[in-house]
């Protein structure tokens, strides 16, 4: 393909995926999105967002090639280099930034605000026109601010909310990212966090956030569960992933399974009505069950039909990633499938899920971006990693692939 070719090509996915974009929010809602809307869309808290999801990941991918391209070198490695996102939404989700303002529909002048958050004014209108750059606040007027549907985010009572504050609170482990790499013993850096990335409730919630920004809740609606009896979910957290499912999927039976002190939690969340009403019929049914359980010690429930494994093995080494996996083997049987759910899908192995179109990066480029840069968060947190390629070493086959757009579901069954 030519040079220009290339470039046509671009442009011609850059439309077609944003298309693809609009007629899905066009099938959840009256209206579109766009940078100005001061809401959220009905697609923002949709269970199944496949479509929208591989949309995305094609526009995200094209446009980052395309300014790749024709921008000058220097100007996008600069722009690489000089990254203070993260910083920025650290503040504004710390100081409860669109907590305040969504009492101000109309926008609060930045001297107000300042004194409410407790910030020097010209900081924080600096801080917030770099995020309002980006599409995270508005500046309605000179320094006066208000929230958008991206700030709404932010807010403290937003799932994704937890998630940001989790990441934004962990800057340390990048910063010595270079020293790690020089450590022949890749030391875990766990500790260079504080202590409050361990507070529980921060972490389920963020942790549902996960889910909601993945779109990996679309498993509900994607996986065939029909000819499924039994799930077994291990790792639960407060049943992030098992309450939604058994709402949906009123004949499936599901065991939680995570360490005693999260059941604790669990089972807690339940009694609070945290999953609402419709999750207090599900354990009524006794379709739900939340048993503790240490997967690096101590044997899984046995012959349960589906094993569910979200978010898990990049959380560890491979040594004790190969212990999970010879854990779930003894337990699975003869029909037993174990889906591992993951952002992991290696551009070189042919595992059946999307193909980027020509002359797209192998690996959706920048439309991957979160899978790289959870790889990478896994290595600074646990020294653990995404793209794990164990499982036929702890005797599992591979039977197929689901292509959810941000996260993919990998199928085994006993080899
Ligand atoms: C990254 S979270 C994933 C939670 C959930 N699967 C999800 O996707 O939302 C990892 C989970 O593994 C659990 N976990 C960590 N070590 C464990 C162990 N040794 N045995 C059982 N669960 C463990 C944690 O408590 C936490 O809930």
């Amino acid at each position: 393909m030519s040079a220009e070719a290339q470039l046509e090509a671009f442009l011609d996915i850059i439309s077609s995926s944003a298309r693809r974009a609009i007629a899905e929010y066009k099938k959840a809602g009256n209206s579109i999105p766009t940078i100005n809307s001061t809401e959220f869309h009905p697609l923002d808290s949709a269970i199944d967002t496949v479509e929208l999801k591989k949309a995305i990941r094609l526009l995200e991918g094209t446009c980052q090639q395309l300014c790749a391209s024709l921008a000058p070198p220097q100007h996008t490695i600069v722009n690489l280099a000089k990254c203070f996102d993260w910083a920025c939404l650290g503040i504004a989700h710390r100081k409860r930034i669109a907590d305040v303002l969504d009492k101000h529909p109309k926008g609060l002048h930045v001297n107000k605000l300042s004194q409410v958050v407790g910030l020097d004014d010209d900081q924080l209108a600096r801080v917030l026109r770099f995020l309002g750059s980006k599409g995270c606040f508005s500046e309605v007027d000179k320094d006066v601010f208000a929230n958008n549907r991206l700030s709404l985010v932010t807010k403290n009572t937003n799932n994704t909310g937890c998630l940001i504050y989790r990441i934004t609170v962990s800057p340390a482990g990048p910063c010595v990212l270079f020293d790690t790499l020089m450590d022949p013993e890749y030391p875990l850096l766990v500790s260079h966090l504080p202590s409050s990335f361990t507070i529980f409730q921060i972490f389920h919630k963020a942790m549902i956030g996960v889910g909601e920004v993945t779109g990996s809740l679309s498993i509900i609606y994607q996986y065939p569960w029909n000819g499924v009896s039994t799930v077994c979910d291990i790792g639960c957290s407060i049943g992030t992933f098992g309450i939604p499912l058994a709402k949906a999927h009123r004949h499936l039976k599901i065991t939680n399974q995570d360490l005693e002190n999260v059941i604790i939690e669990a089972r807690e969340a339940m009694r609070l009505q945290a999953w609402g009403n419709e999750a207090q019929d599900v354990l009524q049914e006794q379709r739900v069950d939340f048993v503790a359980l240490n997967f690096l010690e101590e044997a899984l429930v046995s012959g349960k039909d589906v094993y569910y494994l979200r978010f898990i093995l990049h959380d560890w080494p491979d040594t004790e990633v190969l212990i999970i996996l010879r854990n779930l083997r003894k337990a699975m049987g003869p029909h037993s499938r174990l889906l591992i759910h993951t952002y992991h899908s290696d551009p070189t192995e042919d595992v059946g899920i999307d193909v980027p179109p020509e002359p797209m990066l192998p690996n959706f480029g920048a439309g991957s971006a979160n899978l790289y840069s959870t790889d990478l968060g896994m290595l600074v947190l646990n020294n653990g990693k995404e793209l794990s390629t164990l499982a036929a070493t702890a005797g599992l086959r591979f039977e197929r692939a689901y292509d959810f757009g941000c996260t993919v579901v990998l199928e085994f069954s006993l080899a």
